[in-house]
């Protein structure tokens, strides 16, 4: 073979792609990163970190405003939405400054990249050659089929952080994460939301009584929950928006000042040349297989581009996994998805990990769910954060946790926790007793798991023989 300009080529530098292109570098490949635009990608311009810092702007307002129950008075809380805007700016800077370390040993380049075989890329006017080549150019927001929108306009996860106006009342189509976060957030603002999902319940991917949780989280804030109601025409009356909306057999139309389209992903493939190439890929994105190889032998794809599960933190481990499978020739390396966490970051939080209770049922014989309040836990109590739940999903002879869901005030800190537990099939006894200090949110997943431990089949067992051994002493 002839020699290569490079090991390995990553096409986009965000999430997966910055971590991949770290990964590689710290093994010593000759690594070359580009993008169309900027590092960062969707999480740090358009995405987790300016939506978590709007959230968290919107948390300010609301503890603001409900700071008389604990015996405040405070001022008329005003927004300036300019100024809040400037703030989520400066947080995205802090967070691309911080993440600068990760190309330091890489090529970087900017611009237009398109394949010209498996192993040639051109990029703006310059051909180079790469032994593997991995693509992570991630997803834009879906656009979808609904009569008249494009004419009239709407606002995405793209543009939504940058507004330095708020509208005084809003329509979210689709009830996902994208959705339910920024529907809360934005109420919190003073605008008046309607929030339109397409099937049954909101948030879909979690547990029933979850969905309901946060529903009904939205609802005590002013949130219009509309479900079971898809959008499918929108038209512009005067200086209003208004859709109309199929709910069951009827339809409705709904009408606000401005349209925000929340509606899932479609990945970025487009003008790769993949096609001609022969790397597969549909709507839902390019085609892998479990050790993230495309149906071309050199060539990887990870994080939203191919579709699944959509979340930094699963891009950043694929990551991993691509580049040891495309820079290593023996020792390949499947993609294991039994613990993944996520969270959906209302307040209530949503957290969620491993199995639904359907899906443990599916596959464990001995399947066992425990449920704890978040009103039990004292930190709580102290916080008046009581809403919420611990369900966890145990299954095995030895009860491992297959999966756990919460809602309640922090409840994405505990993921880390569970996860490292199951990643290490760790049982529920000796996870309830490791310490955990006290009062943190922690020691309601400990009470939850004592909870798991008192109607265990290990009790009964180490109860006959304290029995046992309480017969002898007499
Ligand atoms: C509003 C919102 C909030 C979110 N919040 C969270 C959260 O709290 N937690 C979480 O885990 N996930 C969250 N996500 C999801 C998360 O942002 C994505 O899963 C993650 O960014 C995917 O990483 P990626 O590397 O696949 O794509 P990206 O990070 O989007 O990176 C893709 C990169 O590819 C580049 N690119 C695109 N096309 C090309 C091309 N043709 N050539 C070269 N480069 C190209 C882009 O410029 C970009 O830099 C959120 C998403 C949204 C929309
Ligand atoms: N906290 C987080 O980790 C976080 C936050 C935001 C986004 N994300 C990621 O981003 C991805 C995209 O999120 P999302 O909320 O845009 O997508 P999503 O696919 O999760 O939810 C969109 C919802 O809109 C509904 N919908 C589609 N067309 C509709 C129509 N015409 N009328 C009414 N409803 C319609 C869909 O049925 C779906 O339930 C998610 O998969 C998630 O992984 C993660």
């Amino acid at each position: 073979m002839t020699s290569m300009d490079y090991d390995l080529t990553i096409l986009g530098g965000g999430s997966g792609g910055l971590t991949a292109a770290r990964v590689a570098a710290s093994l010593g490949a000759r690594v070359l990163l580009i993008d169309k635009e900027r590092l960062g990608g969707d999480c740090l311009y358009t995405g987790c970190v300016p939506s978590k810092s709007l959230i968290h702007v919107a948390r300010q307002v609301y503890q603001a405003r409900t700071a008389t129950r604990l015996g405040l008075t405070s001022d008329n809380v005003e927004i300036d939405m300019a100024r809040v805007a400037e703030s989520i700016q400066g947080v995205i800077k802090q967070v691309q400054d911080a993440e600068q370390v990760y190309t330091d040993d890489v090529t970087v380049k900017f611009g237009t990249v398109s394949f010209q075989s498996p192993t040639a890329l051109l990029i703006n006017d310059e051909q180079i050659t790469s032994r593997a080549t991995i693509i992570a150019t991630g997803s834009h927001p879906a656009r979808l089929p609904i009569e008249g929108l494009a004419e009239i306009g709407y606002l995405t996860n793209e543009d939504v952080f940058q507004l330095t106006n708020l509208p005084a009342s809003l329509l979210i189509v689709g009830g996902g994460p994208v959705g339910v976060e920024l529907g809360q957030a934005l109420a919190r603002l003073g605008v008046q939301i309607t929030l339109i999902q397409g099937p049954e319940r909101i948030l879909p991917r979690e547990e029933p009584e979850v969905s309901v949780a946060i529903a009904e989280a939205l609802q005590l804030e002013n949130v219009q929950v509309v479900t079971n109601a898809r959008v499918l025409r929108a038209e512009r009356h005067g200086g209003k928006k208004s859709v109309m909306v199929k709910q069951g057999e009827q339809m409705v139309v709904f009408e606000a000042d401005e349209i925000l389209l929340a509606a899932g992903r479609q990945p970025n493939v487009g003008g790769l040349n993949l096609d001609t190439i022969g790397v597969t890929y549909n709507e839902q994105g390019i085609k892998v297989n479990d050790y993230l190889r495309t149906s071309v032998a050199n060539i990887f794809a990870l994080g939203d581009v191919i579709g699944g599960y959509l979340f930094t933190h699963v891009a950043a481990y694929q990551a991993g996994v691509a580049v040891r499978n495309a820079l290593l020739p023996v020792g390949k390396k499947k993609v294991d998805y039994r613990v993944v966490p996520w969270c959906t970051f209302t307040d209530p939080e949503a957290a969620h990990i491993g199995l639904t209770y359907t899906e443990a049922r599916q596959r464990h014989r001995q399947v066992r769910v425990v449920t704890f309040p978040w009103a039990d836990i004292d930190r709580a109590q102290t916080e008046h954060a009581t809403t919420g739940f611990i369900k966890l999903i145990l299954a095995g002879k030895k009860e491992e946790i297959v999966g756990a869901h919460m809602v309640g005030a922090h409840a994405g800190e505990l993921l880390g926790e569970i996860a490292l537990a199951m990643q290490n099939h760790l049982t529920v006894s000796t996870m309830f007793a490791t310490i955990h200090p006290y009062p943190t949110y922690h020691t309601g997943l400990q009470q939850a798991l004592f909870e798991a431990y008192l109607t265990s089949s290990q009790l009964r067992s180490n109860r006959s023989i304290v029995s046992a051994a309480l017969r002898l002493r007499k």
